[in-house]
């Protein structure tokens, strides 16, 4: 039987620009595919909109699709980058617990990092989280306002999941932007609440420039009721675009 291989837009080391590890040294791996289409999403479908189709200097190293890779190629890739030296590796994309069987593969290859395996997901695959919940260190989950990211509720997998999670590092993002619903505001809070004191970063809406559109009152509103109910809750947009997409 052949092995599980998986296509992935890149592989890079770059600084974590989101979420409570920001600033850290970190490998990104990252899958293409997703299985939704936020209306904001700088990687839609896993391609950023700086992806061309060579390789270029420096860290990042663009593979071409559709020649996916064996776990054994892509775990060789990533020892050249010296994990040794980096906070954990980063699995994202696109979605990456739509590739979990190349995953149960190649987690166990990938040793040496200083916190191990951080995965960034839209949370909204439970099943898939339960086939390699051993294997991740760290969670980075979304819960996905329907009305920000302009698809449909998925808050009944966002429960299933965030009840997986929480006994992992796992911390919740919040994607929010000018027009995000203070209902769906308070349905993700009740939502995170229900599981647990989880950790909570409000991330608004980044442009490729940097720039963000929310209204900074209603950012500091929103902080304001989350803390009301969670003891940590972290406004953090998403720095990388500042330094140049990293
Ligand atoms: C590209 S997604 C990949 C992982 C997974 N599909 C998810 O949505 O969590 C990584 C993170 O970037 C966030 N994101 C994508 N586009 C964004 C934007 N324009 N502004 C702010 N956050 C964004 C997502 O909400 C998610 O937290
Ligand atoms: N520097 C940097 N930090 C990130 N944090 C989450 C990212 C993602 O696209 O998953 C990302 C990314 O694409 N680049
Ligand atoms: S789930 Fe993540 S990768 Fe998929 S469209 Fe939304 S932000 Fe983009
Ligand atoms: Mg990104």
């Amino acid at each position: 039987m052949s092995p599980p291989v998986a296509p992935l837009v890149e592989i890079f080391s770059s600084i974590q620009g989101e979420g409570i590890w920001v600033g850290c040294r970190q490998i990104f791996l990252r899958f293409a595919g997703c299985n939704l289409a936020c209306s904001y999403c700088d990687t839609p479908r896993g391609i950023p909109h700086y992806c061309r189709w060579e390789a270029r200097p420096g860290s990042r190293e663009f593979l071409l699709l559709p020649n996916p890779l064996t776990a054994q190629e892509v775990a060789l890739m990533i020892r050249k980058l010296e994990p040794a030296a980096h906070h954990s590796i980063s699995l994202t994309g696109g979605e990456p617990l739509l590739h979990t069987s190349f995953l149960l593969e190649l987690i166990p290859l990938l040793k040496g990092t200083r916190q191990g395996i951080y995965l960034e997901t839209n949370g909204t695959l439970p099943d898939s989280l339960e086939r390699i919940l051993p294997l991740v260190d760290i969670i980075a989950m979304d819960i996905k306002l329907p009305g920000t990211a302009n698809i449909n509720p998925c808050w009944q997998e966002h429960r299933a999941f965030l009840k997986l999670a929480r006994g992992k590092h796992v911390f919740v993002k919040l994607v929010v932007d000018e027009d995000s619903k203070p209902e769906e505001i308070e349905r993700a809070l009740d939502l995170i609440c229900s599981v647990g004191d989880i950790p909570l970063v409000i991330q608004p809406v980044t442009t490729p420039e940097g720039k963000t559109r929310v209204n900074p009152e209603k950012v500091i509103t929103w902080q304001s009721r989350a803390l009301e109910r969670l003891t940590d809750v972290r406004v953090i947009p998403q720095t990388h675009k500042f330094l140049g997409h990293l």
